[in-house]
């Protein structure tokens, strides 16, 4: 994963016409972490979405080295499917290999939900289902927006391994949470300093 980067310059955007931030920087390497903070309806999904290439920035550049995996708030999982039968389909996708998938559902715990339809899983239970989509893709650069929603304290401290670990392997984590999360000094971008002056 070395050479994996991911690098924001002056970076503004704008939703329904609004201007919501300005001005973002942030310069990501292999290794780095970064945290968005703030409150609600400040911009942090959005930086997300522009980060992952799925809203276009209303000023600035958005400089990427190495894939990039995103676990946000939809899961994105087909819930007629077993949780194996549903990851895999990301897998295929992502060119992860079947070892791959095995290690990402044990390193969320999944393996003794792994035949279960999706459609029954606990809030906790998906979340963790959508990080092992993350882990298993080998992507260098994770997007984790509220990766710690409906995680209980175990589950949150199996995520705080896997991003130490993906972290410690040259890849580059960028977390949105408005709980603490277990992550080692990570650079902290509070996103109401970029707050626009028209933005609620
Ligand atoms: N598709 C859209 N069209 C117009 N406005 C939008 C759209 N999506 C989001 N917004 C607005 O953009 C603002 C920022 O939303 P965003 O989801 O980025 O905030 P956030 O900081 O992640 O909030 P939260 O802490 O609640 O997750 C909000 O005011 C929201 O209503």
């Amino acid at each position: 994963m070395s050479g994996a980067a991911l690098r924001l310059s002056g970076i503004a955007c704008a939703r329904g016409g609004r201007l919501l931030f300005r001005g973002v920087n942030l310069t990501l390497e292999a290794g780095g972490s970064a945290l968005l903070r703030g409150p609600n309806g400040v911009g942090k999904s959005s930086l997300m979405r522009i980060c992952a290439g799925l809203l276009r920035e209303a000023a600035g550049t958005v400089e990427r080295c190495g894939r990039i995996a995103m676990a946000d708030e939809r899961l994105a999982l087909d819930m007629e499917q077993s949780l194996t039968q549903a990851l895999s389909f990301w897998a295929r996708i992502d060119g992860a290999d079947t070892a791959a998938l095995d290690r990402a559902l044990s390193a969320m715990a999944l393996m003794p939900l792994r035949d279960m339809p999706v459609r029954i899983l606990s809030t906790g239970q998906r979340k963790r289902a959508a990080l092992a989509r993350v882990i298993a893709s080998g992507a260098p650069v994770w997007l984790l927006d509220e990766p710690g929603n409906g995680l209980d304290d175990a589950s949150l401290a199996l995520l705080g391994r896997c991003v130490e670990e993906h972290l410690a392997g040259g890849g580059i984590v960028l977390a949105a949470s408005h709980q603490p999360l277990p992550m080692r000094a990570p650079v902290t971008l509070d996103m109401t300093d970029y707050a626009a002056e028209d933005a609620a």
